[in-house]
């Protein structure tokens, strides 16, 4: 008898309970959550399951606090970590690479825990700052590099096409584009590869308006915290739950990933959202596309913004 997919999400809050969500309706295999608050994924699993029948979906969602629990995951998804949350009084809310201290050991016990039991699975992380996290979640695994993959491109991306589609009045399904680069307020958008219906982007809006997109893009982690009060969910869950698909259903969807460069793009040992081929392993392949010289400065850019917070880890030799 084949046996199902396993995912496993650590961390049951926001995003992880909502990867569950999203996984289990999308029938993407049997969901385990994990998280330190006793009772707490044990609850949310058992409300999900029961949301089977009027759902139409049939799958094991438990919850745990123990690892053992998680042997033989194909795919791990690391949401455990603390999110930004606005200063009711203030008004204020802290940058997600004010989170590394707290989340890199966090995320570094983790996913320690979760190796053991499940030495063959594709670990995807999301907590921030991201493109760190996964530096410290591939230090942490001893895991090979296409092992380890961060989300926030899809979600960057998902944003962007969300925009677009805002301003045009049409389908998101027609736009099609990539948000490159680290998961931070540097990151780029690509709008010379945007194209709506294969229409490019550039010819339907004056650069005004593409440049206003490009920047609510960047701040559209901030926007959802200054408008909920802490980080958003059902879009980083759902980008999250692309990610597992492309990994259990071997889909081989190219995706903005972070991926870890070893010279794609002019960058060494570093984290960076980069287009990916995802599948069954992990990263297939790293596709490098053509960058003119704007569009090189500002990857460069971001780059820069991401190496100096992986800076910050107390055993990565600076990548280059
Ligand atoms: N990469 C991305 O694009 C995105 C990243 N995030 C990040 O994801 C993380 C989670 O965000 P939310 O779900 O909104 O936060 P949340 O606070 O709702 O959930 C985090 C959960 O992690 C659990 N946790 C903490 N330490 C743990 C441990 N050692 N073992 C197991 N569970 C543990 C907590 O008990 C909590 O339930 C944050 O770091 C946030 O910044 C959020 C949205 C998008
Ligand atoms: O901004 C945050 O706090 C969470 C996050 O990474 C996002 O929503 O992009």
């Amino acid at each position: 008898m084949s046996r199902r997919n396993k995912i496993t999400v650590i961390g049951a809050g926001n995003v992880g309970a909502t990867t569950a969500h999203w996984a289990a309706s999308r029938h993407l295999g049997d969901v385990v959550l994990v998280d330190i608050k006793p009772g707490m994924p044990q609850g949310k699993a058992l409300d999900l399951a029961e949301s089977g029948p009027p759902m139409g979906f049939d799958l094991n969602l438990s919850g745990t606090q123990d690892y053992a629990d998680t042997a033989g995951s194909d795919v791990v998804v690391i949401t455990a970590g603390v999110p930004r949350r606005k200063d009711p009084k203030t008004g204020e809310y802290t940058s997600r690479d004010e989170l590394i201290e707290t989340n890199r050991k966090i995320v570094g016990a983790v996913t320690k825990g979760v190796v053991e039991h499940s030495p063959d699975a594709v670990l995807i992380a999301v907590a921030n700052p991201l493109d760190a996290m996964c530096h410290v979640t591939l230090h942490e695994s001893g895991f090979p590099k296409q092992r380890v993959i961060g989300m926030a491109g899809v979600l960057d991306t998902s944003r962007y096409k969300t925009f677009i589609a805002m301003e045009l009045g049409v389908s998101v399904e027609d736009i099609h584009g990539m948000v490159l680069g680290g998961h931070g307020d540097t990151m780029v958008p690509l709008p010379r590869h945007t194209s709506v219906a294969g229409i490019p982007l550039t010819e339907l809006l004056p650069k005004d308006k593409i440049d206003a997109i490009i920047q609510r893009t960047r701040k559209g982690g901030g926007e959802i915290v200054g408008l909920l009060g802490y980080s958003g969910y059902y879009a980083p869950a759902a980008s999250a739950c692309v990610m597992v698909e492309s990994v259990v259903r071997d889909r081989k969807r190219v995706l903005p990933c972070a991926c870890l460069c070893e010279g794609e793009y002019g960058y060494d040992g570093l984290y960076l959202g980069v287009p990916a081929v995802i599948g069954k392993g992990g990263v297939e392949k790293i596709i490098e596309m053509e960058l003119n010289d704007e569009e090189k400065a500002m990857l460069d850019i971001s780059a820069n913004a991401v190496r100096d917070v992986v800076k910050l880890l107390p055993y990565t030799s600076a990548a280059s």
